[in-house]
């Protein structure tokens, strides 16, 4: 299949970024947390609330495996690497896109967000162990590794559009 999939840490972009690439790609955008709430009726912060954690991991590999549609563009949510099933079914369906912001910039965004429960829960000295030891499976999963550092949004989405097609050797 042919999808293109955003992964990368809380706060670095997934969705913006990948809402803006569907615009230029002219293709259809997704995004699995979106798509998780459509689903289930309840926010992120309800599923972790009344489910925990674990049950919002089984509905994020259910939505991948159920999932139909090719030629698009999803932007997952930033745990979505913690299962090596999902890594799979990302790495074999489409283009794996990794979104590398440094942690400060990460903070800085999300530390007062109320919808990313995770946060919510934790110190920053916490969220940036979590960022560390989940930063190589995001560089493994990855066929392509983006710096956000320094670059506007408009200048990722563009740079993404550019590796997308080189490697699609269009
Ligand atoms: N490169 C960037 N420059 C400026 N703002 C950004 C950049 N990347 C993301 N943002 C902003 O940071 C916030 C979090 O981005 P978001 O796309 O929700 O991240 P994610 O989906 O990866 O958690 C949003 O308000 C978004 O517009
Ligand atoms: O990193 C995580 O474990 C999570 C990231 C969130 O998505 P974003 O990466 O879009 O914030 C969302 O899926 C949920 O709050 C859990
Ligand atoms: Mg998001």
């Amino acid at each position: 299949m042919n999808r293109i999939y955003m992964i990368g840490f809380m706060g670095c972009g997934k969705s913006a970024v990948g809402r803006r690439l569907s615009f230029l790609l002219k293709l259809p955008f997704y995004d699995m947390d979106k798509e998780i709430v459509r689903q289930t009726g309840k926010t992120i912060p309800e599923i972790f609330e009344e489910h925990g954690e674990e049950y919002f991991r089984e509905l994020e590999t259910q939505f991948l495996q159920n999932f139909k549609n090719d030629h698009c563009i999803i932007s997952t949510g930033g745990g979505v690497t913690m299962r090596k099933a999902n890594q799979k079914i990302m790495r074999n369906t489409g283009l794996v896109l990794f979104l590398d912001a440094p942690f400060r910039e990460i903070w800085r965004r999300i530390h007062r967000d109320p919808n990313r429960p995770i946060v919510r829960q934790s110190t920053r000295e916490e969220i940036e162990e979590l960022h560390k030891a989940r930063y190589r499976d995001y560089k493994q999963t990855a066929h392509i590794t983006i710096r956000t550092e320094f670059r506007t949004l408009r200048q990722i989405t563009q740079y993404a559009s550019f590796q997308v097609k080189r490697l699609k050797g269009e």
